[in-house]
């Protein structure tokens, strides 16, 4: 079988960090532990009273004692019976009080780390694994948490118990009984020697699994137009089929397990029922003794095969738990791969000095391909718009990613007011976000429109969500059966791609950042809708930094600077009005969309999609070293100089 096409999964915690977390996150709950503790062992205490009990009543009949004897016993076996119930149901109580606010903690965290991860970490690992990790990983160690937990504690104390009563009877029978022990002890070496790589491959086989099912889904229009979908099906049959291999193997595992088991258990009884016979006739034990015994021996079966039984779930638990602390290891910043876990909210950086920003030397590429931008330099003095222009892959939308900090540079670096951007993908101290960007993908949440809207900002008034859809012209929202309140999304209301647009850019409103990076092409240039979004997208970018993608050259047209990019570089950068004038490739580009139409916004941006004039190779001009132009302004001025490229 061939492996399919598979993500580098995301990392896995190593044990030292796995418990480090788990002592975090258990800090300040002693109390509630001892409570847990003492319950439990009450419990298993508990249990001996009914062989012991059985035991009296046994050598009351053989010694032919009249039924008043029998009274003692009983009244014995049904106080325990009563008694045991309370302590294992105190015990369960008190089990799932502790152990449902930790494991809520550790999925809060690890979806919290989740969401903080670079975008390219996540590409890198695949979206199926993290999701398998946050849900079904987060799942396992909930369930083990709150059941094989406690019945692994309870099955050890009931063991430790009844070793103790068997010794009380007579050192022999403890002696006879611990025969079993090597069987066990060797049949769980064995056991965790071949299930633990079985469940660790499983886990990972599951994240295979789960990525092929969720691109497969993601891409469901594509798949049915291309005709692609039995290909697509037989990838995932057979990431499936890795899976269920793995399944097959631990239940073979498990039977197996669960057999020698027995041998033991048969091997432990034999050996208690010699030494009773043995101490029966020597005299030395009476029946009750040898009945309570041998009871004793059997009552361990259970707790034996739970406790060696729940290793199936404690290991699987551990193994979910190792990959969930995986996660939150590569989110903490600066924990090099050793940290033990993430803070609830990864730490804020320092706080930028202004909203100037430095493009200094980056090159970027993804995961192991080719450059894809070479050496960018670029100063975005605070408040000044950018406008981002040059054929389809010249690299626009990868600087647009780098410049909101979705990703860092693979080399360079860029920063807003001195703060890498990457590392304000966290919120500042006060809430606020300092960069927004607004890409090409529409996202939708189904819900009413002004949930939608909350998404940005969650205390907004309805008042300020109303005043931001007016400010980006979004007048159908009157139109809607409920206005703002009406839902909206798949299977509700839908709305067009642009209507959506405006959403997103009504969301940056709501936000309030200091830096905006638009990268959207919704409308047809020239149409009603662009126009408006245009305009909405003035709106938005005013008194703020900017850097704006021009999909359509009328989103170029009031930049204070226009950067053109071929093939990863910079080829021209400088005042939009001079570059024309200059006879370059921007004039180049603006020619071609003006003569399309009236300059009113007749053509895209993007060479490639304008019939490939841009798309021809440009010659970079000699590099110009950026510097503060004479008004202030960084990188080139706006002469006849500033429309050389910058890097
Ligand atoms: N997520 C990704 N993984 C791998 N390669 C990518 C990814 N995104 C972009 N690229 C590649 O990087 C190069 C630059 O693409 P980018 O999207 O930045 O260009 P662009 O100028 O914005 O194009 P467009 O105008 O079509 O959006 C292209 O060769 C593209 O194939």
């Amino acid at each position: 079988m061939t492996t399919p096409a598979a993500p580098t999964l995301l990392p896995v915690a190593t044990g030292r960090q796995t418990r480090a977390r788990l002592r975090r996150v258990l800090r300040g709950r002693g109390p509630s532990l001892s409570a847990v503790g003492a319950a439990l062992v009450a419990d298993s205490a508990l249990g001996l009273a009914g062989p012991v009990a059985t035991g009296r009543i046994t050598q009351a009949i053989a010694d032919g004692r009249a039924p008043s004897a029998l009274v003692g016993p009983v009244l014995l076996l049904a106080g325990a019976a009563v008694a045991a119930a309370l302590t294992g149901w105190a015990a369960a109580v008190l089990l799932a009080r502790l152990v449902l606010p930790v494991t809520g903690r550790l999925r809060e965290d690890a979806v919290t780390a989740a969401l903080a991860l670079p975008v390219d970490v996540v590409e890198a690992g695949g979206t199926g694994d993290l999701v398998s990790r946050v849900s079904g990983d987060a799942d396992r160690v909930t369930t083990a948490a709150s059941g094989a937990l406690g019945d692994f504690v309870s099955a050890a104390l009931a063991i430790a118990a009844t070793l103790v009563g068997l010794a009380a009877l007579d050192w022999r029978f403890a002696l006879a009984g611990l025969l079993a022990v090597p069987i066990q002890a060797h049949t769980l070496r064995w056991y965790l020697r071949v299930s633990r790589p079985v469940y660790a491959e499983g886990r990972a086989a599951d994240g295979r699994r789960a990525s092929a099912l969720l691109s497969a889904f993601t891409a469901l229009p594509t798949l049915r137009a291309l005709r692609l979908g039995a290909s697509r099906a037989a990838r995932v049959e057979e990431a499936s089929e890795q899976a269920m291999t793995y399944e097959f193997r631990a239940t073979r595992a498990a039977t197996r397990f669960y057999g020698r088991l027995n041998a033991a258990e048969f091997t432990g009884l034999a050996a208690i029922l010699l030494v009773a016979f043995a101490l029966v006739r020597s005299g030395t034990a009476d029946i009750g003794a040898a009945t309570t015994a041998a009871l004793f021996f059997v009552g361990l079966f259970d707790p034996v095969n739970t406790m060696l039984g729940t290793f199936d779930s404690v290991q699987q638990a551990g193994a979910g738990l190792a990959r969930i602390v995986g996660v939150a290891t590569l989110a903490a910043p600066g924990t090099g791969g050793t940290a033990p876990a993430v803070p609830a909210r990864p730490a804020a950086p320092s706080a930028p000095t202004g909203a100037a920003v430095a493009v200094r030397g980056v090159h970027h590429r993804y995961r192991n391909g080719p450059d894809v931008l070479h050496g960018i330099d670029l100063d975005l003095p605070a408040g000044r718009h950018l406008a981002v222009v040059g054929a389809t892959g010249s690299g626009k939308s990868t600087l647009a990613t780098l410049i909101a900090g979705l990703r860092p540079p693979h080399t360079g670096e860029v920063t807003l007011g001195g703060v890498p951007t990457a590392d304000l993908a966290v919120p500042a101290p006060d809430g606020r976000r300092r960069i927004a960007l607004v890409t090409q993908e529409h996202h939708l949440f189904r819900g009413t429109l002004t949930d939608n809207l909350r998404l940005a900002r969650r205390d907004a008034a309805d008042r300020d969500i109303a005043s931001a859809l007016t400010a980006v012209g979004a007048d159908w929202v009157a139109a809607l059966p409920e206005g703002a309140d009406t839902v909206v999304g798949t299977g509700a209301t839908e709305l067009t791609a642009s209507q959506v647009q405006q959403l997103a850019l009504a969301r940056v409103l709501l936000l309030d950042p200091e830096v905006v990076v638009l990268d959207e092409a919704t409308a047809e240039g020239g149409s009603d809708a662009a126009r408006t979004l245009d305009r909405a997208a003035r709106t938005v970018t005013e008194g703020r930094t900017a850097v704006v993608v021009a999909h359509r050259l009328s989103q170029a047209a009031t930049a204070d600077t226009v950067l053109v990019m071929d093939r990863g570089r910079v080829v021209e950068h400088g005042d939009g009005d001079r570059l024309r004038a200059a006879g370059g490739v921007y004039a180049d580009l603006w020619a071609a969309w003006s003569g399309d139409g009236d300059g009113s916004g007749g053509g895209g941006a993007d060479g490639g999609k304008d019939g490939g004039r841009a798309a021809e190779p440009t010659a970079p001009r000699p590099a110009e070293p950026t510097a503060p132009g004479p008004a202030g302004r960084t990188g080139p001025g706006p002469g006849p100089a500033g429309a050389g490229p910058v890097g």
